[in-house]
This record gives C-alpha cells, sequence and structure tokens, in this order.
C-alpha cells in the first residue's frame, strides 16, 4: 500500500451525467493520487461505467470539471483522451479480432509515433525505422503482460485471460498517465484472477496509476490504494478499503443489491 503523500494525477469535480430523466451520475467527484490503484466499485446501474466513458471522453458530461497532471483536461474525443494520457478497457472485450496479437498492441503505439498509421503505409526509411522500434515495443509490451509467446496468434484465438492481458499491454501501448481497466477479472477463473492482481500490481509497481472497476469485491479490497463507492450515481463512501468495506451505506448497497 503506498501513503497518500503522492500528487494528485487526476481530479474530478462535480461530474453530472443524464440519461433522459434518468440520473446516471450526480455530482461524482474524486481525487487520484499518481502511482495509486484506485477502485470504483457499486452494485449493477451504479454510473461506474458511465463515469469511464465521461473520463474516456465517450460520453459528454451535463457538468464536472477535470484536471489531469496539473492541467485542465477536457475529455472531449477518445483519440484526444489517448494522446492526453488516459487509456482504457472495456468490460467487453474490444480487441481487433482478426488481428494477431502483435498487431493489437502495434496499433495502439500508433497514437505515441509521429507518422501514425498513414506513415507506416507510405513507408520512407524513416517510417520504416520507426516501425521496426513499433514492432520492437509491441514485443516487449507482449512479454511484459507475459503472452510474448501467443504474439502471431489471432487475437479472437487467444484464451479470455490472454485476450484481457492483450487489451492491457494495447492500453500501456499508448503510454497512458493512467490506466482505466473496466472489470478486467470479468470471466476470469480463480487462477486467472491471481495472475491479474500480480499484473495490475507489477504495473503500479513501475510507475503507472490504475483506475479499476471491479465487481470481485474481494479483489479491489487487496489490490487498490484508494476507492470510491458509487450507488445510483452519487459517491457514498470513499476513502481507505479498510474503512470504505466497514461503512454501513456500503454494505446495504450492496446487501440491498443481493450481495453482488
Ligand atoms: N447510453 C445510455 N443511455 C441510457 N441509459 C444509460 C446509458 N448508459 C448507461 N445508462 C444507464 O445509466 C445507469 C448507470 O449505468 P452504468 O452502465 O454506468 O452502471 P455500472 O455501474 O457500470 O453498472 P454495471 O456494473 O452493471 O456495469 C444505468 O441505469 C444505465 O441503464
Amino acid at each position: 500500500m503506498i501513503a497518500q503523500t503522492q500528487p494528485i494525477l487526476l481530479s474530478v469535480n462535480g461530474v453530472n451525467k443524464s440519461f433522459g430523466g434518468l440520473q446516471a451520475l450526480h455530482d461524482v467527484s474524486l481525487e487520484i493520487a499518481s502511482g495509486h490503484i484506485y477502485g470504483l466499485i457499486g452494485p449493477n446501474g451504479a454510473g461506474k461505467t458511465t463515469f469511464f466513458n465521461v473520463i474516456t471522453g465517450l460520453y459528454e458530461p451535463d457538468a464536472g470539471t477535470f484536471i489531469l497532471d496539473g492541467k485542465p483536461y477536457e475529455p472531449t474525443a477518445v483519440h484526444e483522451v489517448a494522446r492526453t494520457g488516459i487509456a482504457r478497457t472495456f468490460q467487453n472485450i474490444r480487441l481487433f479480432g482478426g488481428m494477431t496479437a502483435l498487431e493489437n498492441v502495434m496499433v495502439g503505439r500508433h497514437v505515441r509515433t509521429r507518422q501514425g498509421l498513414l506513415g507506416a503505409v507510405l513507408r520512407t526509411p524513416a517510417e520504416r525505422r520507426e516501425e521496426k522500434e513499433i514492432v520492437e515495443h509491441a514485443r516487449a509490451l507482449l512479454d511484459y503482460v507475459e503472452i510474448g509467446q501467443y504474439a502471431g496468434y489471432t487475437a479472437r484465438n487467444l484464451s479470455y485471460g490472454h485476450q484481457r492481458r492483450l487489451e492491457i499491454a494495447r492500453a500501456l501501448a499508448t503510454e497512458p498517465k493512467l490506466l482505466a481497466l473496466d472489470e478486467p477479472a470479468a470471466g476470469m477463473n480463480a487462477t486467472e484472477k491471481i495472475g491479474l492482481r500480480q499484473l495490475l500490481e507489477k504495473i503500479r509497481n513501475d510507475g503507472k496509476t490504475i483506475l479499476l472497476i471491479e465487481h470481485d469485491v474481494k479483489l479491489v479490497m487487496g489490490l487498490c490504494d484508494r476507492m470510491t463507492v458509487l450507488d445510483y450515481g452519487k459517491v457514498i463512501a470513499a476513502g481507505l478499503p479498510q474503512k470504505v468495506q466497514k461503512n454501513p451505506k456500503v454494505i446495504e448497497a450492496y446487501l440491498g443489491a443481493g450481495g453482488s
């Protein structure tokens, strides 16, 4: 566990988001310290994915301000968000299923290169050099998430757990300041979850900051440095996991939702 003396990487203040008459997020604020794993939990429909979609530019908030790494940040377009330094994975895995694992990571890397994808197609010597670097970097990332031996496999043919790791590698390829993971353990068996936990701890120990939505409360409690609990779009508790799990509002929200 890391002390809260770290600088704040992401500060979110007063986010509101409605869909018609339904207020999915109600004045949600949170602060994520640099180098932390920050958990966002809550029963089904609490607004967790909506919050992710807002901070990654998929949904426009009705209100709210954001500061990333000391600078005002407007999550307007998904591509810009990636350049600014937030990378995410999705609850339902979104890989390029027909491409190889290596190619999937290379796509993520193009966010950080000069030529982008078009340059890679035109192929001048400088671009070929850059392309070689991209391949090497992508291979290194696959090794980092421990699926290097599957570099040439088509993404859709990988096991579920390996696809989740591949999504994380692709997100890391954009060199994010904040890695936002939407239920990375969903569908994993117990052994895969232990492996995922070790991977996330390694990523944090290497200096990255992680925002994690997770349904597996045991995993979140054991892994996160700080957390926020949402219920019906509102923050009902925030802080250290040991304190949050004893909060009567949190217990009630989970028991009320069938203990999910
Ligand atoms: N695009 C949308 N249009 C209309 N309503 C939406 C939309 N996205 C989310 N909602 C509604 O907003 C509320 C919050 O949903 P959200 O998916 O953010 O919850 P969640 O906490 O991520 O839930 P889960 O754990 O089930 O994924 C829900 O009532 C949901 O039906």
